[in-house]
Order: structure tokens, then C-alpha cells, then sequence
């Protein structure tokens, strides 16, 4: 009864008792098959992918995470269509992380949805706490990025690789840095610089 309490005050963003869920363990088969699929052999991308759908709460067409990856849960995690994410991404998954379609994700990308009481006195107890993570459409996350509980990335942004993510990113913009700071906003002559470069790909491509 009081871990079932304790599990939806922390799905539901309230403080919440880690230790009175830990004893029956919810956490503990995510944690067992992410350890199994980090002992797959990497050539066997097949095995690797079916496991991974067991592990995440949803995932889409076309997914692929390279090993090795590390989760809190991982049935807290819900991926849309077209996901990749690069070896050694930690997916602390104590609320929900909560990603879109076309969304690609750097190595060592930390999404951190847990967090401690500022006041050590209410630290001490022990209750803590988790806030959703959401990653919209079309995102790209660099390498080694670490994104903070309750932080929302816009569709179509970027994140500069080693940025640390402490605030909401807004739509079609690019961030980096720690904190992370507006770059710029991806324009219309980012739009056509890309297009007449994939022209160029595609007409060599098509002439060999
Ligand atoms: C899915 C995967 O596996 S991804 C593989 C791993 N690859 C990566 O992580 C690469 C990520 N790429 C980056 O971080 C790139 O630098 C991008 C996408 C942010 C570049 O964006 P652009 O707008 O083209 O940046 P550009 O090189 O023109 O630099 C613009 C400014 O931003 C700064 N900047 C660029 N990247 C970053 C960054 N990661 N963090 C902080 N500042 C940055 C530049 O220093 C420059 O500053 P200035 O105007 O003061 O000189």
C-alpha cells in the first residue's frame, strides 16, 4: 500500500520516499535488461532492438539505441518514430521522458528527471522528487548534453554538444553552453543552405 503510494507521488511529481519503493524494487527489471542488452553483441542489432522495446514504455518505427545504456526504470520512457540515440546515454526515468518522432540523441546524453530538496533539513529525510522531461519533433541533442528535470525541447532545436539544459528550449532555435543559451534561431537560409547541399548529394549520387 505505502509503496504504491510512494510510486504515484512520483509519477505525479510530489515528494516521494525512494526507500519504500526500493524494497520490493520496482526499478530493478529495467535495470536488469538494460544490463542484458549492454552484454549483446553489438553486431546483433536485431536482438539488441527487440529487448530495447521490452525495456522503454513505448517506442516507434525505427528505433535503435547503440548500447551500452543506462536506466531508472526505462517503462517510463515513451520514443516516437525515427529514434536514434548514440552508446552511453543514462535515462533517469524516475517521471516520465516523454520524446517525439525524428528525434536524435548524441553520445553520453543524460536525461535527469530526478531531484532533491534544496533545504538539507527536508533533504535528510529522504523524500524526493522527478518532473517529465519531453523532447518534441524533429530534435537534435550533441553529444553529452545533460537535460534537468522538467524541461521541455521545441520542435525542430537543437542542443549544442556539453550544454547543460536548466531552462524550457523554444522552437527552431539552437542552444548550447552551461547554462544553456539561445545561439540563434534556425532561419529560412539554414533551410535553403541545406537543401541546395542535399541537391548537390543527390545529383552526385545520381551520376556515379
Ligand atoms: C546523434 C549523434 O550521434 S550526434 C554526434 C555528436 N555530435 C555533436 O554532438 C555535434 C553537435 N554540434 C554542435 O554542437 C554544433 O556546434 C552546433 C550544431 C550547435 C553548430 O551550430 P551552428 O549555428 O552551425 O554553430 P556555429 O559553428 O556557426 O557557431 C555559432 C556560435 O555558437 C557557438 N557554439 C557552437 N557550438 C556550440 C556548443 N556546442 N556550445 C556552445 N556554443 C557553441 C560558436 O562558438 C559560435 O559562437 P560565436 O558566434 O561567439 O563565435
Amino acid at each position: 500500500m505505502d509503496q504504491e503510494f510512494e510510486y504515484q507521488q512520483m509519477l505525479a511529481g510530489e515528494l516521494y520516499l525512494a526507500s519504500s519503493i526500493l524494497p520490493e524494487n520496482r526499478s530493478m527489471p529495467g535495470k536488469i535488461l538494460a544490463q542484458k542488452i549492454n552484454r549483446l553483441p553489438i553486431e546483433n542489432r536485431a536482438e539488441i532492438v527487440a529487448q530495447e522495446r521490452k525495456l522503454f514504455g513505448k517506442t516507434g518505427d525505427n528505433f535503435y539505441i547503440k548500447p551500452p545504456l543506462s536506466v531508472c526504470y526505462g517503462n517510463h520512457v515513451e520514443v516516437g518514430d525515427n529514434f536514434y540515440a548514440n552508446l552511453d546515454c543514462i535515462f533517469l526515468d524516475i517521471n516520465r521522458i516523454v520524446i517525439g518522432d525524428n528525434v536524435l540523441v548524441g553520445p553520453r546524453v543524460n536525461f535527469y528527471t530526478a531531484g532533491h530538496p534544496i533545504d538539507a533539513a527536508v533533504r535528510q529525510t529522504g523524500l524526493e522528487f522527478g518532473y517529465p522531461i519531453v523532447v518534441e519533433d524533429n530534435v537534435w541533442i550533441g553529444g553529452s548534453v545533460t537535460i534537468l528535470p522538467g524541461i521541455t525541447i521545441g520542435e525542430n532545436s537543437i542542443v549544442g554538444a556539453g550544454a547543460v539544459v536548466t531552462k524550457d528550449v523554444p522552437k527552431n532555435t539552437i542552444v548550447g553552453g552551461n547554462p544553456a543559451r539561445v545561439i540563434r534561431k534556425i532561419s529560412a537560409q539554414d533551410h535553403q543552405f541545406w537543401q541546395e547541399k542535399l541537391t548537390q548529394y543527390r545529383q552526385m549520387h545520381a551520376s556515379k
